[in-house]
């Protein structure tokens, strides 16, 4: 065992061996939860965390560091999981409710919301820690699913690999320059044309790395530079999906419902924390105010269906990040009794933020430009508790990560006065903020 653990193996193994027996009557279709309360801050000196799955948000000071699939489906099957407590049992545990992670996919495409349990998840809140061991009916005896949760338990408390040194050897954008700015121009003449209002061009940076990287790493990272977001890597086809996302979609606490309204850039330099000329001009820019409101109005039109109130801010505020600053409009709301984190997740996505506005022409002009969308870039990532309670990220500043592959992604919304080459400039500032993970090296 790990020497950092510090005593957290043996302590579950005891709380292991006092569920043996409810483990044993695990039926088939039902996910056994059991949840453990660690003892003091013993794992606030652990010296790092491995797994495949973690999410990190040092404003509220949670973190999740998981590893493995206790079960995993699409949101029927989630439903389920969330609406019967007898399917989804939990054991023990005073505030450690267990808990899934889902995705949508990006805005371009359109598959179904996926999900799954981490079969070891250490939960983070605040000072307060703790476990949830998970395990779906799949065959195998008690003691093989107590052995494969200590197992995992250990290898999330070690520090992550080394995953070689993070240096770019070979990057290819597509489009190329020539071929999105010419792009923005067309966009914009079909705006003016009255085809729609607004839609939202990305391109994609693939970098080729001297050696395979730890996501683990570039989550810590990232967490470095990028305090107020919500940074995570989770698995995806084969590789992982890496962000910092600063756009909160829903965030969902008993009946309260936050989402972010976020569209309009300007550069944020970085030497002084706040770029007061830029900032000035963003606010004072028609074409980024009608932008944002573009976003904020779409949101509003929605959540309003599922709010019996709606908090909506007059002006726009600004949100300031290690690269960029964006116009942001915080919407609060009470939701309606019965309406689901999930329901509002699904029916605000994609916002105009990462689609366009009307959405739907919007999306038909991207797929006419061709626009194809890997990883999950502009799609959603989040987790939900078994109370229903969670949060829905939208996956910006990401990349994909396969082995020495990674891709990465940005977009700018587009408008009838759009200047290609400041579109252009705006990705470049928010590729940025996964580029710096490279810089020093
Ligand atoms: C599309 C992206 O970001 C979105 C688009 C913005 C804009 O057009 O001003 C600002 C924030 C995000 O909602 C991206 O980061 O790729």
């Amino acid at each position: 065992m790990n020497a950092n653990n510090n005593g957290i193996p043996g302590f579950l193994e005891r709380a292991i061996a006092a569920s043996g027996e409810t483990l044993a009557t695990l039926a088939p279709g039902e996910v056994i939860s059991l949840a453990i309360d660690l003892p003091g801050s013993t794992l606030a000196r652990c010296q790092g965390f491995s797994g495949d799955c973690r999410w990190v948000s040092p404003p509220t000071g949670r973190a999740f560091y998981a590893a493995g699939k206790a079960v995993e489906g699409s949101r029927d099957a989630l439903d389920r999981l969330l609406s019967q407590a007898g399917v989804w049992r939990r054991i023990g545990g005073a505030f450690a409710l267990p808990l899934a992670f889902f995705t949508l996919p990006p805005a371009t495409a359109k598959q179904d919301l996926s999900f799954f349990v981490p079969r070891v998840l250490f939960r983070r809140e605040g000072d307060a820690w703790s476990v949830i061991l998970s395990a779906g009916h799949d065959g195998r005896s008690p003691q093989e699913i107590a052995g494969d949760w200590l197992t995992l338990a250990d290898s999330i408390l070690s520090p992550a690999g080394l995953g070689g040194e993070a240096r770019i050897e070979g990057s290819e954008a597509t489009p190329d320059e020539t071929t999105w700015k010419a792009r923005v121009a067309e966009t914009s003449a079909a705006i003016r044309h009255g085809r729609f209002d607004k839609a939202v061009l990305a391109r994609r940076l693939a970098l080729r790395l001297a050696e395979p990287v730890d996501p683990n790493r570039l989550v810590d990272r990232l967490a470095a530079y990028n305090a107020g977001s919500n940074i995570f890597s989770l698995p995806h086809g084969g590789g992982h999906v890496v962000a910092a996302s600063p756009e909160r979609l829903a965030v969902k606490k008993g009946r309260d419902i936050l989402s972010d309204g976020l569209a309009g850039t300007a550069r944020n330099a970085g030497a002084a924390p706040v770029d007061d000329a830029a900032e000035s001009a963003l606010f004072a820019s028609a074409k980024e105010r009608s932008e944002h409101a573009i976003v904020v109005d779409a949101i509003a039109a929605d959540l309003e269906d599922f709010c019996e109130t709606l908090e909506r801010p007059s002006a726009p505020g600004f949100m300031h990040l290690s690269r960029v600053t964006h116009l942001w409009t915080p919407l609060s709301g009470r939701l309606k009794p019965g309406v689901g984190l999930l329901d509002v997740a699904e029916r605000l996505h994609p916002t105009p933020a990462v689609s366009g506005f009307p959405r739907e022409t919007a999306l038909a002009w991207l797929n006419e430009l061709g626009e194809e969308r890997d990883g999950l870039y502009s799609g959603v990532a989040g987790w939900i508790d078994a109370d229903g309670d969670g949060e829905a990220a939208v996956v910006l500043r990401t990349a994909f990560f396969a082995g020495r592959e990674a891709s990465l992604w940005a977009g700018a919304g587009i408008m009838a006065q759009s200047d290609p080459a400041a579109e252009w400039m705006e990705t470049e500032m928010k590729l940025a903020t996964m580029l710096d993970l490279f810089a020093d090296k």
